[in-house]
């Protein structure tokens, strides 16, 4: 049995760990794999791009072959997989450093991260096509969900409910897995598991229909299940889906967000008699921080009895900034021996086993980025952890078939687990070329020419999404294509009712920040563009998983400058991934739509000057306030008398500072409330 821990291990201590059974059964799997990536890479060349072909450009302005792709240096070029790496200098030298000697001579050791042998090792989930198209029509094809013997007759007439006729990858690997995991007689514990797996691949379910099905039989309320999301969006989204699935049960599931007045919450989650608090829900799906806050002010909440903590997109939950909540979470999860999710760590052995047995939640993590830091994984303090991923196409060199299809040119094996940065099998990327000033006009040009009904546009930051939907209403004044923005900048109830503006049609086109670009599920959205290159693969990752999700086909474009196009080709090479066909659009638009564009930009400027002199006169108004309630006997402060200045100056329009006098009040129109004057 693998060791508690996190350790590093390298790959080549545990080949012998893997029996032949089990490594022919997974090269089988990765043999079809290959065959069906071979056969889906004909298919796509085969079928013609949605968006206007590339116009063929002279020869001569073509990049040349190395300029496209960054070269790999040869000293890490990939060793033939049959033949034995040459020690490079580096492995040859010594690699200690004698004292006095010139350090800068002695080459740079180069560390090769190893992953430890739980993501080195995953389960390989076969990412097979999800089209609907392939999915079952007949009864008895709908009966095959009814056919899987870990299925409950009600989970069975829910999912109909729900028009799911057949699972996923993903939800077949691993809803029997935690079923299974969770029948095992005491004292074992199931082991912890982490999920990798595209965007729009169903993962919900996958963790959501294992516990309503384990948790229907319940006799008494209580909090057993946590799911923990990075956004209030996410949040309600999940919720929904949980709610479905326990329509057919006595279940009672509960949204804990900042959308909902923190006393209304606490009225849904529990209720007391008699002095004792009762829990009213069982399952319970919330933020980090609303969950902090619950955890100090709601006096009853208790998470003793909790069975599950799933914590969905966990790379993002796990970064630094929302790491205090597993804290508070573990002051109330248990008071164990070993405090299993703050770093105290027991030794794992069966006397172990029998105390912490049934005292510690059953960590279920997923994400389409999942991060493999073990420092940030160590947090979580997970038991026997074990990685689930799903790949579309596996590099050969990492399978060592030899002579198998090499990885895509210039495909670097990093140190990263396999399927980590797995994109739906349905998506298109493609890029265009253009000009910083001309970005707007180019995706103007695009959805006309293309008449995108439904399509998400990200960019860097909610200044540039805000601007960006300003000058494309200009654009689109008269026609009747709607583009709103969508970003963290406005309150929750905004953003929810835009979200279902665009999930009904009314609203065509949503500019938004990425904030919202992890796990929104909007139905049939056919384009994502990313308007600015991202700074992130992961960031780069979820934006285009707003599109080609639950197995329909998809387009993501990325608008390019010059500039960027390097980087941006340098990131996606980093991970294995190609940047996909480049299109164009008609070079001229620019002299087409000059007007239009240029007064749409115009009034940007005109809103942007009225929005800083607001800014200021806000500003002035805050500091004069903040003065009204200073004792007026006593004399302002240098640094106040700074500041009014400061404030009255920076009006365009500020009159001239005069003395204060005894302001008169107007005898048409009384001011509301008598303003002191403020004594210079
Ligand atoms: N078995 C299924 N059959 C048909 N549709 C499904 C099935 N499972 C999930 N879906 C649908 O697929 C869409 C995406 O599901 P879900 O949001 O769970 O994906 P995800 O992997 O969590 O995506 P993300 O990584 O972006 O959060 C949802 O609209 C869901 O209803």
């Amino acid at each position: 049995m693998e060791l508690f821990t996190v350790n590093r291990y390298t790959e080549d201590q545990n080949k012998g760990t893997k029996d032949t059974g089990e490594a022919t059964s997974e090269d089988a799997i990765l043999q079809k794999l290959l065959q069906k990536a071979e056969k889906r890479k004909r298919k796509h060349k085969s079928s013609d791009s949605t968006i206007t072909k590339p116009e063929t450009v002279p020869a001569a302005e073509q990049p040349a072959k190395d300029e496209a792709a960054p070269k790999k240096p040869d000293a890490e070029a990939e060793p033939k997989a049959d033949q034995p790496a040459e020690p490079t200098e580096t492995e040859v030298s010594n690699d200690f450093q004698v004292l006095g000697a010139d350090a800068s001579a002695a080459k740079r050791q180069k560390v090769e991260m190893v992953l430890p042998a739980w993501l080195a090792h995953p389960t390989i989930i076969e990412g097979g096509s999800l089209d609907p198209a392939d999915s079952p029509t007949t009864e008895t094809d709908v009966a095959s969900i009814k056919q899987l013997p870990y299925l409950e007759k009600n989970t069975c007439s829910v999912l109909k409910q729900m028009k799911i006729k057949r699972l996923f990858p993903v939800q077949t690997a691993v809803i029997p897995w935690i079923l299974e995991a969770q029948a095992k007689p005491e004292p074992f514990r199931p082991r912890d598991i982490c999920v990798s797996a595209p965007t729009g691949s169903g993962k919900t379910l996958a963790f959501a229909i294992p516990i309503v099905q384990l948790l229907a039989k319940r006799v008494q309320c209580k909090v057993r299940a946590l799911v923990v999301l990075p956004v209030a969006e996410l949040a309600l989204q999940v919720y929904k889906v949980f709610n479905a699935l326990c329509s057919k049960t006595e279940l009672e599931v509960c949204l804990l967000s900042k959308q909902h007045r923190l006393e209304d919450e606490q009225e849904k989650l529990l209720e007391q008699y008699k002095g004792v608090y009762y829990s009213k829900v069982d399952i319970v799906v919330t933020t980090p921080g609303r969950l902090v806050d619950h955890l100090h002010a709601t006096k009853g909440f208790c998470l003793k009895s909790l069975q599950f903590l799933v914590i969905d997109e966990a790379d993002r939950i796990m970064d630094a900034v929302f790491q205090n909540w597993l804290y508070h979470l573990d002051t109330h999860v248990r008071t164990t021996t070993d405090q299993l999710l703050t770093g105290v760590q027991a030794p794992l052995c069966y006397q172990e086993l029998l105390n912490s047995y049934g005292k510690q939640p059953h960590k279920l993590l997923f994400s389409a980025t999942l991060s493999q830091d073990p420092e940030k994984l160590q947090n979580l303090r997970l038991f026997q952890p074990k990685l689930f991923t799903t790949v579309l196409t596996m590099p050969a060199l990492q399978l060592g078939l030899g002579n198998a299809e090499q990885p895509e040119q210039g495909v670097e094996q990093s140190s990263q687990f396999i399927g980590k940065y797995t994109t739906p099998a349905e998506l298109t990327e493609q890029y265009c070329l253009t000009e910083m000033r001309l970005k707007p006009l180019t995706l103007y040009a695009m959805v006309l020419l293309n008449g995108w009904k439904r399509f998400l546009c990200f960019t860097n930051s909610a200044d540039t999404a805000n601007r960006l939907a300003f000058v494309l209403q200009q654009l689109f004044g008269g026609s009747p294509t709607r583009v709103e923005e969508l970003s963290a900048k406005m309150s929750a109830a905004m953003r929810a009712q835009r979200l279902t503006e665009f999930a009904r049609g009314s609203i065509h086109g949503l500019i938004c920040s990425d904030a919202l670009a992890r796990g929104i599920d909007v139905p049939n959205v056919d384009i994502v563009v990313s308007y600015e290159a991202p700074r992130h693969i992961k960031t780069y990752i979820h934006r285009v998983g707003r599109t080609a999700r639950a197995g329909h086909k998809g387009t993501a474009i990325t608008l390019l400058t010059d500039k960027d196009q390097a980087q941006f080709k340098k990131m996606l090479y980093e991970v294995g991934k190609s940047m996909g066909e480049e299109i164009t659009v008609s070079p001229d638009i620019e002299a087409e739509h000059a007007n239009i564009y240029k007064s749409a930009l115009d009034k940007l400027r005109l809103r942007q000057e009225n929005q800083k002199s607001e800014k200021k006169l806000q500003k002035l108004r805050l500091t004069r306030k903040s003065m009204v309630h200073k004792n007026p006997d006593k004399p302002l402060t240098l640094m106040e008398k700074l500041q009014l200045k400061a404030g009255a100056q920076a009006l365009p329009d500020a009159k001239p500072q005069r003395e204060h006098k005894e302001a008169k009040p107007k005898p048409e129109k009384r001011a509301k409330h008598k303003r002191e004057p403020i004594k210079q």
